[in-house]
């Protein structure tokens, strides 16, 4: 090998373990998009057994979707999660564990993004600004970090028209623009479809069946039909459902009395007070349940738990 090459060789090869080594430096002091970060599917598995009560359905539904999708090197599109259920039964408490699962700044990491409806889109008469705002901002994100995740609260107060702005990220093309958008995660968040879901619940208990013997094809087509069908979605004659662009929906159920108390007993070891029975039955019993005779499920799920344990 002539000198020459072989000294632009070396350099080629110690700038590059140069900028390597200066990239892993440079990564430990700010946040870095990674592709990868190590993702165990047992310890998603393991958070969501131990964490998140009452919902068997919505935790095999997350682990299998979520593993699937991460262990997936070639996704074909982008994972859409609809999540769909009453008041403070876990939505954004387990997009808070994905989140923590798929990145270890969890919600705090730039790479993952909330937007509230009433908070981001309040203004009825500004949807067109909303979707190119939106448009905007998941192209920018996305081009910076593939990986990104999306969240949406409030879907049931979003203007219909608003999320359909981002209908061909959501979709199975290569690349929009020359970004791709595969590796991407959106996760909706919504009311609109408790009371299916409810009426379901409810249906099994009266029938004497146990809660847990409810499977996802009870619940999931009526729910994809109902949330189409509900002006007051957010997906409101959608075109992601019609082009079958939501991967999973999601239904939370109602919690019952015995969950309400093991969000109490969480919280209270959360905060580093000795679990006392008394104080878990009394915060339960302050909570009000429905419907009017049976009185089953909490209305507000585990929602008002932590406010209330704080007055005992
Ligand atoms: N199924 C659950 N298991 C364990 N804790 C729960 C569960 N549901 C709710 N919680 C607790 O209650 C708090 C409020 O719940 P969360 O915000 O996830 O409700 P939500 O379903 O998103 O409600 P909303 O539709 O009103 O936004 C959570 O931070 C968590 O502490």
């Amino acid at each position: 090998v002539e000198p020459v090459s072989m000294a632009i060789a070396i350099g080629a090869v110690s700038a590059l373990t140069g900028f390597l080594s200066y990239s892993k430096v440079h990564c430990r002091f700010t946040e870095c998009c990674e592709e990868q970060h190590p993702f165990s599917a047992s310890a998603l598995k393991l958070d969501l057994e131990k964490k998140l009560f009452g919902q068997h359905l919505a935790s095999e539904v997350i682990l299998k979707a979520v593993t699937g999708f991460r262990n997936n090197k070639n996704p074909k599109k982008a994972l859409t999660l609809s999540l769909h259920g009453w008041a403070g039964t876990g939505k954004n408490f387990v997009s808070q564990i994905v989140a923590e699962n798929l990145n270890p700044k969890g919600l705090k990491s730039k790479f993952v993004h909330l937007f509230v409806s009433t908070l981001h889109f309040p203004h009825e008469q500004q949807i067109k600004l909303y979707q190119d705002q939106l448009r905007e901002w998941i192209r920018g994100n996305v081009s910076a970090c593939g990986s990104s995740i999306f969240i949406f609260d409030e879907m049931d107060k979003l203007h219909p028209r608003i999320i359909d702005a981002i209908k061909p990220f959501l979709d199975y093309y290569e690349q929009v623009d020359g970004i791709s958008y595969r590796k991407a995660i959106f996760i909706f968040l919504s009311n609109a479809g408790g009371d299916l879901i409810t009426k379901t619940a409810l249906n099994f208990w009266r029938a004497g069946k146990k809660r847990e013997e409810i499977q996802l094809k009870d619940l999931e087509p009526v729910l994809s039909v109902g949330v189409f069908n509900n002006k007051h979605s957010g997906l409101w004659h959608s075109g992601l459902i019609d082009r079958n662009l939501i991967d999973y929906f999601i239904p939370f159920l109602p919690l019952e009395y015995r969950h309400v108390k093991m969000c109490v007993r969480a919280e209270m070891q959360a905060r580093g007070i000795a679990v006392d029975e008394n104080i878990v039955t009394s915060v339960a019993d302050e909570m009000t349940f429905f419907p009017k005779i049976e009185k089953i499920y909490s209305d507000k799920g585990c929602k008002t738990v932590q406010s209330r344990l704080s007055f005992h």
